[in-house]
């Protein structure tokens, strides 16, 4: 895995650990279900619950958000959706741009859950001069040689790439000289990046190997336990640098680059 590139210190401004911006989203996601089924108040546990976060861990983290909760009462759902969201700059307008719109950039293009969070797919990019004015997702694709101009137009500050591995960090390069200041980068090629500029990095196969990590452990435990000899238990697991912990002990579907 990709280390040491998100160019932020530890906590941000207002003194909030990273760890705990870490899981802001898992609340906002377990609360705005809440929401979206009336339910008015939380207690501490129940939201821990459904977002697979330690109560004690979540209260903490609540602590810096100023939020307590009422005793006996619990956390006000509707409130808590709000100052998560203001806390995550959620409450304003995101317009991103995504560069390469092979198979999973329109994917990401035709996905739906990005608006409703605020993050509006406001360009599509690609070096492919057959796909320039295709519309994807009701979007028009326009060619990278505009990029520059794409970027500022559209006031975007967040680039999502999805372009193979060899010209991400040209790609990338690009984006940040245009002004782009966060990257979200799917190719599976660690990028260098400016002082200022944050990387996040997705790479659902290393999921996949970490998963096998898990399997293998469990294939090597459960012929352990039926008492097999040890030379034909599953092979002893390497300890690598993918099988590190999330922000609550689970691992990170996305990841600092
Ligand atoms: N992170 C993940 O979990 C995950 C999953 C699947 C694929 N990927 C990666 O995502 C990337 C895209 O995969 P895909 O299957 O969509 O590939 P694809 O070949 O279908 O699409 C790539 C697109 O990028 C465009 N492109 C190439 N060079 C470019 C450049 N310099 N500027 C702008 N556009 C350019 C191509 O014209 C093409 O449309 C690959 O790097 C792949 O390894 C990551």
């Amino acid at each position: 895995m990709a280390t040491g590139r998100t160019h932020r210190p530890a906590t941000r401004s207002r003194g909030i650990p990273e760890a705990t911006v870490a899981r802001l989203p898992l609340y906002l996601r377990a609360l705005t279900a809440l929401s979206e089924r009336s339910v008015p108040t939380v207690s501490s546990e129940e939201l821990a619950a459904a977002a697979g976060v330690n109560s004690a861990k979540l209260r903490k983290d609540f602590s810096y958000l100023g939020s307590y909760g009422t005793r006996g009462v619990g956390y006000d759902v509707e409130y808590l959706v709000y100052q998560i969201s203001r806390e995550l700059g959620l409450t304003q307008d995101w317009p991103v741009a995504i560069v390469g719109i092979g198979n999973l950039g329109a994917a990401l293009a035709n996905y739906g859950g990005f608006a409703s969070r605020g993050f509006r797919v406001a360009a599509l990019i690609d070096a492919d001069p057959a796909m320039a004015g295709a519309p994807v997702a009701g979007i028009p694709v326009q060619h990278t040689d505009d990029l520059d101009r794409i970027i500022s137009d559209n006031g975007v500050s967040i680039g999502v790439i999805t372009t193979p591995p060899g010209a991400a960090q040209q790609v990338c390069d690009r984006l940040v000289a245009a002004g782009v200041t966060s990257i979200l980068n799917f190719a599976p090629t660690v990028l260098s990046v400016p002082e200022g500029v944050d990387v996040r990095k997705v790479d659902l196969s290393i999921e996949l190997q970490i998963l096998a990590f898990h399997e293998q452990r469990k294939a090597g435990e459960e012929a352990a336990g039926d008492g097999a000899p040890a030379g034909e238990a599953a092979p002893p697991v390497r300890a690598t640098p993918t099988n590190r912990k999330g922000p609550d002990g689970d691992l990170p579907a996305v990841m600092p680059a």
